[in-house]
């Protein structure tokens, strides 16, 4: 499956993941039209990290199929990389580089031209313009968390997968994911956002797959999951 396939979104088929004796995915099936997007729940240890790792191609599939884009992960995997924008839930900053030095090297990396106003603006909106030239090695959570949104966001990726992306962020770094979310969906990409914060997830995404002992154990459209029916919809999900 070397060629680009007519779906052009997110699809993963019978996944598994094995690291060593380890079962991190044992059956994930997901399918994320473009210009939509989707949450990942699930507790500790259910294997949403591992399939964002899968798709983000940081991770090798064991056994099944995930597309991103159109590209297979295993088969096309330079391309696969290329259509996608990647928040990794931990890491993938340099503690000594600064943000613009980020932008810089993200940009560099994809052949980015005309790529300044946009990583200007990124910055301003999700409140990093003040410490644009600081290094990272000094920054909080929240501002770690905030930038690699930025660095995702920067190329205007076909497919936007957010690990994590609200884990210790404030309202205008919430906000400011939100805006990047809605606009990615406006043209046209697919968004996989994995998070414990149902509340949120269910606000920005369309539906939520809920993972469990790394299956997918259903896959609700987002009205079903909120508030306080949401939420013990999910508590009878997480307890089987
Ligand atoms: N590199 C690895 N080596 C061995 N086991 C791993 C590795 N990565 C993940 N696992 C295991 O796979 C399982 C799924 O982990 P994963 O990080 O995907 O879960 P998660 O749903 O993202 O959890 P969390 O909500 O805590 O981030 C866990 O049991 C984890 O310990």
């Amino acid at each position: 499956m070397t060629g680009r396939q007519s779906f052009r979104g997110v699809l993963v088929d019978g996944l598994r993941v094995q690291f060593g004796a380890v079962e991190a995915v044992t059956g994930v099936d997901l399918s994320v039209e473009q210009g939509q997007s989707m949450a990942l729940l699930g507790r500790n240890g259910a294997g949403k990290s591992t399939t964002m790792r899968v798709l983000a191609g940081v991770v090798p599939p064991t056994s099944g199929t995930a597309l991103v884009g159109g590209y297979d992960v295993r088969e096309a995997a330079l391309e696969a990389k290329r259509v996608v924008g990647y928040c990794p839930d931990v890491g993938g900053l340099v503690p000594r580089a600064t943000p613009w030095e980020h932008l810089q090297l993200s940009a560099r990396l994809r052949d980015l031209a005309d790529w300044e106003m946009r990583g200007r603006a990124l910055l301003e909106r999700f409140d990093l313009g003040d410490v644009a030239h600081r290094v990272t090695a000094g920054f909080s959570h929240g501002m770690s968390r905030r930038l690699s949104v930025v660095l995702a966001a920067l190329h205007e990726p076909e497919v936007l997968l957010l690990d994590e992306p609200f884990d210790g962020v404030d309202p205008v770094g919430v906000e400011a994911t939100f805006d990047v979310i809605e606009d990615a969906r406006a043209r046209g990409a697919a968004v996989l956002v994995s998070t414990h914060l149902r509340d949120l997830a269910v606000e920005v995404c369309s539906e939520v797959a809920v993972l469990r002992g790394g299956t997918r154990m259903a896959t609700i459209s987002s009205g079903f999951m909120a508030g306080d029916d949401g939420a013990r919809a999910y508590r009878a999900l997480l307890a089987g």
